[in-house]
């Protein structure tokens, strides 16, 4: 199949167009390389270009004959978010709507796109099911939220088949340790505390140490970036015109933020050291998925179901690219 893969350079992105490539699709990978999104992508299938660019996306969809796609192309810091709304409105709102868009004028019907779990905020159950109201408690969970409802509306009044997959904490690289996360600036937990491990940084800060959890630090489902990928590839596989599916993507097993520098000191063999800070705006205390419907819909079971393993790759990574791709 012809897919787009729009993001398609940064971190899930890259790690889904390799996966889609070695599948057997021809893959076209749009991206306005900003943000740390240097992954390699082989020149000749690299459009770049600003995501909310409608003239440039039809151009690409229609020249390149593209039969899906899939978006990753969206800011996703939850306190960044919460700092700087109009950012993120603008850039995961405005931006998926052009794509929608210019989806229709090309008549391209099948759309895969990365939404998260951000979207439920603080639910009351634990594991999340997919059927929790979602009550996002962040502007980034918000503008999810809004074009999942965009993609609902645009399947049923305009054929559109779309899968919107609610991605709990991506982690892990490649484990060939080819491709991996670096974000720019980096905020996500494991990258940091791998970052004490290089020596790059004297110790990491745990944001909050007094939540309603037993070791009082956040608890996230991390789950490895091939591992989406898959479920990526089996949910284009499964979209049909004018329907929708939306689903979990965790493994089901939740890792407080001692639990993740744990894990990275028997990784690394490195002490690093923690020290206890505020809390971070926006962080909810409990995050792990209700991950049957995925194995249900897109007979999906994560290959990585301990953090342990996801940091493993991780490190493989961070070590052999220590400032990242080309910093
Ligand atoms: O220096 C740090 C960085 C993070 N944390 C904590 O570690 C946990 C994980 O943080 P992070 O890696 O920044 O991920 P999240 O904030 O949980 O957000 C990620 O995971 C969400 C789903 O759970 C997605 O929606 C977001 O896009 C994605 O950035 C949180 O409790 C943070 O408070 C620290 O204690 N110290």
């Amino acid at each position: 199949m012809n897919v787009l893969v729009v993001g398609g350079a940064g971190y899930v992105g890259s790690h889904c167009a390799r996966l889609l490539r070695s599948q057997g699709h021809t893959v076209y990978v749009y991206d306005n390389l900003s943000r740390g999104h240097r992954q390699a992508v082989p020149d000749d299938r690299l459009v770049v270009g600003e995501a909310a660019d409608r003239e440039l996306l039809v151009k690409t969809l229609r020249d390149h004959k593209i039969e899906a796609v899939m978006h990753f192309a969206a800011f996703a810091l939850v306190n960044e978010s919460v700092n700087d709304p109009s950012l993120y409105y603008r850039n995961n709102v405005i931006a998926a709507l052009e794509l929608l868009d210019a989806m229709r004028e090309a008549d391209v019907k099948k759309l895969v796109f990365s939404s998260t779990t951000a979207t439920y905020g603080e639910p009351d159950t634990i594991p999340i099911p997919e059927t929790t109201p979602q009550n996002p408690i962040n502007p980034y969970g918000f503008t999810k939220l809004v074009i999942e409802q965009a993609m609902a509306d645009y399947a049923a009044a305009y054929g559109l088949g779309y899968a919107a997959l609610r991605y709990f904490n991506a982690a892990g690289a490649s484990p060939d340790g080819t491709i991996g996360e670096d974000h720019d600036p980096e905020s996500h937990l494991i990258p940091l505390v791998l970052q004490v491990a290089l020596g790059q940084r004297e110790s990491i800060t745990v944001f909050g140490n007094d939540y309603p959890t037993p070791d009082g630090t956040c608890i996230r489902d991390y789950v490895h970036v091939d591992d989406l990928g898959a479920a990526h590839l089996a949910a284009m596989d499964r979209l049909e015109p004018g329907k929708g599916i939306c689903v979990n993507l965790g493994t089901g097993n939740g890792y407080s933020v001692r639990e993740v520098i744990e894990a990275c000191r028997q990784v690394t063999g490195h002490p690093i050291p923690e020290v206890s800070g505020e809390r971070r705006a926006g962080d909810p205390p409990e995050l792990i998925a209700d991950a049957r419907l995925a194995k249900e819909l897109l007979d999906w079971t994560p290959q990585y179901t301990d953090v342990t393993s996801i940091v493993k790759t991780a490190w493989n990574w961070h070590r052999s690219h220590p400032t990242g791709y080309t910093k």
